[in-house]
């Protein structure tokens, strides 16, 4: 069964629901450009609902230290996400805070995933995110899909998750069509920008688990 990572709760309901539904983590924002931008005490609040099975994922852009340093306090997380981050930088990361560590790998077309071999050494797990055109507001969370049959008979050099525009009524085929071990969901389980809803997080976590 494939592992499931909601991701920009802003919540309590939507951090419940996702506990609830059997989420593998749960994503906070650390980008004041995103409405899924969680601050210091909001991010503490909704990290007391987590349960310890369930790892607390950070979400940043090119990030500094010091950003990442009170996040991790704050938001009591398990893993920093790393959106536009240089390799280098994300070996600096993860060898300051310790935490399992994530880099973004952005994707449009096949030659994008060559990007994912600078991260080996550097980062525990890749997540192929759809590439957001270069003027947007955001890195992620737009619920862009890229073509998933880019992936075919990718070597993945990591651990590897799949994002970008699942929702409920795709993520069984995704998981089928890419034998993805982790999904990663936003936008496709919200009623707005920023609001999560919980009984599209529910089925979105019921889709996933019946794909076995
Ligand atoms: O979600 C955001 O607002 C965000 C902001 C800045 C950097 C990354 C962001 N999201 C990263 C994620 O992990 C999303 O879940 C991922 O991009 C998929 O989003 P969606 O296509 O909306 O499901």
């Amino acid at each position: 069964m494939a592992a499931v990572k909601i991701c920009g709760v802003t919540s309590e309901a939507a951090v419940d629901a996702a506990v609830r539904g059997g989420a593998s983590h749960v994503g906070l924002v650390f980008f004041p450009p995103s409405p899924r931008h969680v601050d210091w005490d909001c991010a503490a609040a909704l990290a007391a609902r987590v349960p310890s099975h369930v790892g607390i994922v950070g979400v940043f852009v090119d990030p500094d230290e010091q950003l990442v340093e009170q996040a991790a306090q704050a938001g009591r997380l398990a893993t920093i996400q790393l959106h536009k981050t240089a390799p280098g930088k994300v070996a600096h990361l993860r060898r300051l805070t310790e935490l399992d560590t994530w880099a973004a790998v952005p994707v449009k077309v096949r030659a994008d995933l060559q990007a994912a071999r600078g991260y080996v050494g550097a980062a525990d797990r890749l997540l192929y995110d759809a590439k957001t055109p270069d003027d947007a507001a955001l890195p992620g969370g737009m619920g862009l899909r890229f073509d998933w049959a880019v992936l075919d008979g990718f070597v993945h050099p990591l651990p590897w998750a799949l994002s970008g525009g699942l929702d409920p009524a795709n993520v069984a085929e995704a998981i089928a069509r890419t034998g993805a071990p982790l999904v990663d969901v936003s936008s496709g389980v919200e009623s707005a920008p920023g609001v999560k809803d919980v009984d599209k997080v529910a089925a979105f976590l019921q889709a996933a688990a019946a794909t076995g």
